[in-house]
């Protein structure tokens, strides 16, 4: 079970993302506590990697609210900020984690370099210290810290993954934002990555937002589950209650594999 708090970590309100005439995501409103795995499912076009966009930033909805909890402890409404704001405010606290790792990772600089230059932009100065934390995140993350020289083009997409994982969570993330983590992996490759952003999770106790098509990813991350249908939130419960008993006629489709999700 997810730890309890006072506080929501986020909580989001009346949120709505139109694209001219097509509405991606309407008058969503959820709260995420501190330590909690939050899975969004539903098929593809329901709205679901709109949202994440809204809570990271990259995209700016048409309504509503994104309350964040710093570590001050000051409630801010991420979606009034601007960029630069945002960053102030927010520091490291907020990782995203993309589906294809090329998208999160700098493939100019060496595996050490994309673990130790968020810690730099942290403000962090001391070469050594970068590097030994680098090379102990390699460790955690399974990768051979003798590989902290080179070039992240040249590893498997699983390793690519992995050191994505590890550039979001060397500076100590509350949230984690994953959209896809394990998509584009195969299926052995997803199972090791699976059993180890499990234990990363659970071992930092992060909240994460997690976005799968894959209800089995589902299930063995998220304490709870968020099922969404052309935009909306048509479920919400434990992901266990969500999977093995569906209230709504839209969920029992998606959990008995009739919709193309
Ligand atoms: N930049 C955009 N411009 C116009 N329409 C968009 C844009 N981004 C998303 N949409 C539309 O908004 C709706 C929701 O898309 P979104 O990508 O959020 O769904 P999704 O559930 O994440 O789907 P998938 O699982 O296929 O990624 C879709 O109809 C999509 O075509």
């Amino acid at each position: 079970m997810a730890p309890s708090a006072e506080q929501p970590l986020l909580t989001v309100e009346g949120l709505t993302k139109r694209f001219g005439a097509r509405t991606a995501c309407r008058d969503i409103g959820f709260s995420l506590w501190p330590g909690e795995v939050l899975g969004v499912v539903g098929e593809s076009g329901s709205g679901k990697t709109t949202l994440l966009g809204c809570i990271a930033g990259h995209v700016t909805p048409t309504e509503g609210q994104v309350w964040y909890e710093t570590r001050e402890g000051d409630r801010i409404d991420l979606a009034s900020l601007s960029e630069a704001e945002r960053r102030r405010r927010l520091g490291n606290d907020m990782g995203f984690v993309h589906q294809n790792p090329r998208d999160g990772l700098r493939l100019d600089i060496s595996a050490g370099g994309n673990i130790g230059e968020p810690l730099m932009r942290a403000g962090m100065r001391h070469y050594g210290t970068i590097r030994s934390l680098a090379a102990e995140w390699l460790g955690r993350v399974e990768i051979d810290a003798a590989r902290i020289d080179e070039n992240p083009r040249r590893f498997s997409g699983g390793m690519q993954q992995r050191l994505q994982i590890a550039r979001n969570l060397v500076t100590k993330p509350r949230l984690v934002l994953m959209d896809e983590p394990t998509g584009g992996l195969d299926v052995s490759v997803q199972a090791r990555l699976l059993d180890l952003v499990r234990q990363l999770v659970a071992d930092l106790g992060l909240a994460v937002i997690l976005v799968t098509h894959d209800l089995g990813v589902a299930r063995l991350l998220a304490h709870r589950l968020m099922v969404m249908q052309d935009g909306r939130i048509v479920e919400t419960g434990l992901t266990d209650q969500v999977l093995d008993d569906p209230h709504e006629p839209y969920t029992q489709l998606l959990v008995s594999s009739v919709l193309p999700i």
